[in-house]
């Protein structure tokens, strides 16, 4: 078992700021445009939307309980993996819980997301169920789930490994990838091409932001929207004069 997520790239703080700035339908775009199609991980919902979210994955994954394996009614800090990851997992990283879609039990609660918020955690997601989603409207921390349900997770699964790849909403994520979420849902961004994501998605939305003041203002897509040469133009007096090219 592989403990302690390898971190092979590193984000400048300027890239953090960009990814957290940018929407994730513009990340997907970017993504698209480097030929990765399935990076958004389908189904869950966030309990924080007002919140954003850029982190390094740091994942675990669960397997189904069998009635001699897995079940649980006091959690062994010692041994069971999903307590060992919460005082594994470190500052700037995102718990992904491959959870199977299972949602006939939780796969986490808000004592232990309370714990690795303080170590300093940026988010978690889990592609099943998580108890205590009253405490985690109110908690300052991005969480994405498929659905709430009380019942503790051992009931039907348990964590069997961490920082392994892992399934997420049916996106492959890797210990380590940029993992970012908005109101909208959560992105996963591989590491080494995540600065270039990041400047191309904060320029993509420069240029949306123009041409949605067009369409607003009466304008047809044709020529705008994808832009023309006019159109382009335009939009570098507009950057000009709104002081963004320094
Ligand atoms: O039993 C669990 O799944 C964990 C839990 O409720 C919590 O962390 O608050
Ligand atoms: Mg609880």
């Amino acid at each position: 078992m592989a403990y302690g997520a390898p971190r092979t790239h590193d984000l400048s703080p300027a890239t953090f700021e960009k990814l957290r700035q940018t929407s994730t339908a513009t990340l997907t775009s970017q993504l698209l445009k480097r030929g990765f199609r399935n990076v958004f991980l389908g189904g869950l919902q966030a309990l924080r939307p007002d919140l954003r979210m850029v982190g390094y994955a740091f994942t675990l994954r669960y397997a189904p309980t069998r009635e001699d394996v897995g079940f649980e009614v006091e959690y062994d800090n010692e041994t069971n993996v999903q307590r060992l990851a919460v005082e594994a997992i470190g500052e700037d990283e995102v718990l992904v819980i491959d959870a199977r879609g299972e949602t006939r039990a939780a796969s986490f609660g808000h004592i232990l997301a309370t714990r690795i918020k303080n170590r300093g955690a940026a988010g978690l997601v889990s592609d099943g169920a998580l108890r205590d989603t009253p405490a985690f409207r109110e908690m300052e921390f991005p969480t994405y789930i498929k659905a709430p349900h009380a019942t503790t997770s051992s009931v039907v699964h348990y964590p069997v490994d961490m920082n392994v790849p892992v399934g997420c909403g049916g996106v492959l994520v890797m210990p380590g990838d940029v993992v970012v979420g908005d109101a909208e849902g959560v992105v996963v961004i591989p590491a080494r091409i995540a600065e270039s994501v990041a400047q191309d998605a904060f320029e993509q939305e420069l240029l949306e932001e123009f041409v949605l003041s067009k369409v607003r203002a009466g304008s047809s897509i044709k020529g705008v929207y994808p832009p023309d040469e006019k159109t382009l133009a335009e939009y570098s007096e507009w950057r000009r004069r709104s002081g963004e090219d320094s």
